[in-house]
């Protein structure tokens, strides 16, 4: 187990160090080439120094005052001086650079990790306990990391230097000080390693303590918070989780805290003894007075500066293993086929990319959600044809939108596969490329308007008349030019100049964003939920036109809205349960005629005599 921990500790410090240089290697070969030439400085000007002391000492003051080198030796020692500090300064300025670039590239990593994680991942507590250590990982970790390594070196160098002078007065004297300084870098260890695991088992309380920060200062939030007075029971919760995290580290701090005491004083006993022993050996005559007097600053010295050492090691340690949470989760992805994985869908085949869709065919997909216990779809196949409008209807928790998820290539199915024009998709990613989806829950970026729009080719530099010829489509362009800078408004009331938008104008801007996509396969899951009656009927009696030589998978309880559909499937339980035309449907009399009659009983009784 403390193996492990050294092992981890040693690949860890290895992760800084390529952290620092992958970041900066000049500022690394400043700082270190800094440190080489302060410490040769430091080297001479002892030497010089114990020369001029000896000369001193050996010719007396007035002779050596009238020695024509010592005016140019103390000249030489001031300006040397002026240099080291010339030198340090330059050293401090690159390392204050050099751990930004280390903290950039530590939280890139970070980002890039979690953008690259597959979406099923985002369903794990486990992965957002990982990301969200990484996270505080890669805040400031990475620097402290790197600059304790460079304070740790210059100390562990102290202390060999000190040793070895040591060495040459009373050699036995050195293992013994080292041991009486064992218990404390002991205990310095392992409150390191109860440090890091009481912050992974506060993982959890953390994130939903963060969770309950956002709540209290969302702009998003602060309307319904106050509408429902929520804010004393949010902050109370709050606090009784940072209690929580409070009182655990209070305990673990009083424990560790009495355990160093007991470690300092069992140094300290054994440096007594040392202490005693010269004294006792300068008293039989058998060390001289000079030497035990040098002995004994020596042995003060040496256990001061590795007490210092093991707290400082204890502070490294915990840095290091901070860091392990942030290898760890920026490590790439386990090679598609390792258990775990989905193997069904390990890229095989080239992408079919271009605009003529062909046909998608879904073959007994299933798929539960990670931590469920039943599945949300099972075992459905369904056929899209070229250019058709297919519709997904249910009740509520019936399985549409994870089915759309799946078809659209977001949620690797547990079994079954989706074919294009026959041949089985195996790369998501490029079968995404060609497909748009408006999401019930769009994500409402708050960003200037063209970026909204145009974020539906990221990968392409947006083209104005296109993103404008993409909201006019949705119907989004007459409100968008009256905005205070037109589509260059941030749509965000946090940033200056912003602007907000109403809820079915969102919606809009969300279907411009798929309208400028272009993609061969459209899904709109509930994509009119916020539009208003007039804007529904016109966006779905235009919907063919609007999606021309698309194909279409549209998801709406407003059943009258799906009546013109050329396949509807309907689900429960998630099962497709029936299927067929609309009129074959009310014909059959079953799930979906009960549901449609249910809901067009209302208009038919107002409109009765
Ligand atoms: N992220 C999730 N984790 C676990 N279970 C989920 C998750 N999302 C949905 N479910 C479950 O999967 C089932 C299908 O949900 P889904 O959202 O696909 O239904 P839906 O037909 O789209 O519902 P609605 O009409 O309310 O949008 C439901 O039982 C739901 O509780």
């Amino acid at each position: 187990m403390a193996e492990r921990r050294v092992r981890v500790l040693w690949s860890s410090a290895a992760f800084a160090a390529r952290l620092a240089w992958l970041s900066d290697r000049r500022a690394v070969l400043h700082v270190i080439s800094v440190q080489v030439l302060l410490a040769g400085a430091m080297a001479g000007g002892l030497v010089v120094m114990q020369k001029v002391f000896g000369s001193v000492l050996a010719h007396g003051p007035a002779a050596a005052g009238r020695s024509p080198v010592l005016v140019p030796v103390v000249i030489a020692l001031l300006v040397t001086g002026a240099a080291a500090g010339a030198l340090r300064l330059s050293g401090t300025a690159r390392m204050a650079v050099l751990t930004v670039k280390v903290d950039r590239l530590a939280a890139r990593m970070v980002l890039e990790a979690a953008a690259a994680a597959e979406l099923p991942r985002f369903e794990e507590p486990d992965f957002h306990d990982r990301l969200q250590r990484a996270v505080f990982a890669a805040r400031r970790q990475p620097a402290t990391a790197v600059i304790l390594l460079v304070t740790a070196f210059q100390a562990a160098l102290t202390v060999l230097a000190v040793g070895g002078a040591f060495l040459v007065m009373a050699w036995w004297l050195f293992p013994l000080v080292v041991f009486g300084a064992l218990p404390a870098i002991r205990a310095a260890g392992d409150e390191r390693s109860a440090h890091h695991d009481l912050h992974h088992e506060l993982s959890e309380n953390r994130r939903l303590r963060e969770y309950l920060e956002r709540l209290l200062t969302g702009r998003g939030e602060a309307r319904e918070i106050r509408a429902l007075d929520l804010a004393g029971v949010l902050t109370g919760r709050w606090q009784d989780l940072y209690a929580r995290e409070i009182r655990d580290t209070e305990a673990l701090v009083r424990v560790h805290a009495r355990r160093r005491m007991a470690a300092q004083a069992s140094g300290m006993a054994v440096t007594c003894v040392a202490v005693g022993a010269l004294w006792w050996m300068a008293s039989r005559h058998l060390l001289s007075a000079p030497l035990a007097g040098a002995a004994v600053a020596g042995v003060w010295l040496l256990s001061v500066r590795l007490n210092t050492f093991a707290g400082m090691l204890s502070g490294i340690g915990d840095s290091l293993l901070r860091l392990t949470d942030l290898k760890t989760f920026a490590a790439p992805a386990p090679a598609p086929g390792t258990p775990g994985t989905a193997t069904a869908l390990v890229p095989q085949q080239k992408p079919v990319r271009g605009d003529g869709f062909g046909s998608l065919r879904a073959e007994r997909l299933c798929y539960t959600y990670p931590g469920a216990d039943i599945p949300a779809v099972r075992e459905v196949s369904l056929e899209l044809g070229p250019g058709q409008v297919v519709a997904l209807v249910g009740v509520n928790g019936s399985g549409k939108t994870t089915l759309a998820h799946l078809l659209a290539g977001l949620y690797p199915p547990d079994s079954g596969r989706l074919l294009h024009d026959g041949a089985a998709i195996t790369d998501l990613t490029a079968h995404r490329e060609r497909t748009a989806v408006v999401f019930q829950d769009f994500t409402r970026y708050k960003l200037p308007a063209l970026d909204n729009i145009a974020f539906g080719r990221p990968h392409a530099t947006a083209d104005l008349r296109r993103v404008r010829e993409a909201a006019r489509r949705a119907g989004a362009l007459d409100f968008l030019q009256e905005l205070p800078e037109d589509l260059h408004t941030p749509l965000g009331k946090e940033f200056a100049g912003g602007a907000d938008l109403s809820g079915g104008q969102w919606q809009r801007l969300a279907l411009a964003r798929a309208f400028y996509r272009d993609a061969p396969l459209v899904i709109l899951d509930e994509p009119t939920a916020a539009l208003d009656a007039q804007a529904e009927e016109q966006l779905f009696t235009s919907l063919r036109q609007l999606f021309t030589s698309r194909t279409v998978v549209l998801i709406s309880h407003r059943l009258r809205s799906v009546r013109h559909a050329d396949r509807i499937y309907v689900l429960r339980a998630g099962r497709v349960i029936e299927q067929g035309s609309h009129d074959a449907l009310l014909r059959k009399g079953g799930h979906y005629a009960t549901l449609f009659r249910t809901q067009a009983s209302p208009y038919q009784d107002t409109s009765a005599p």
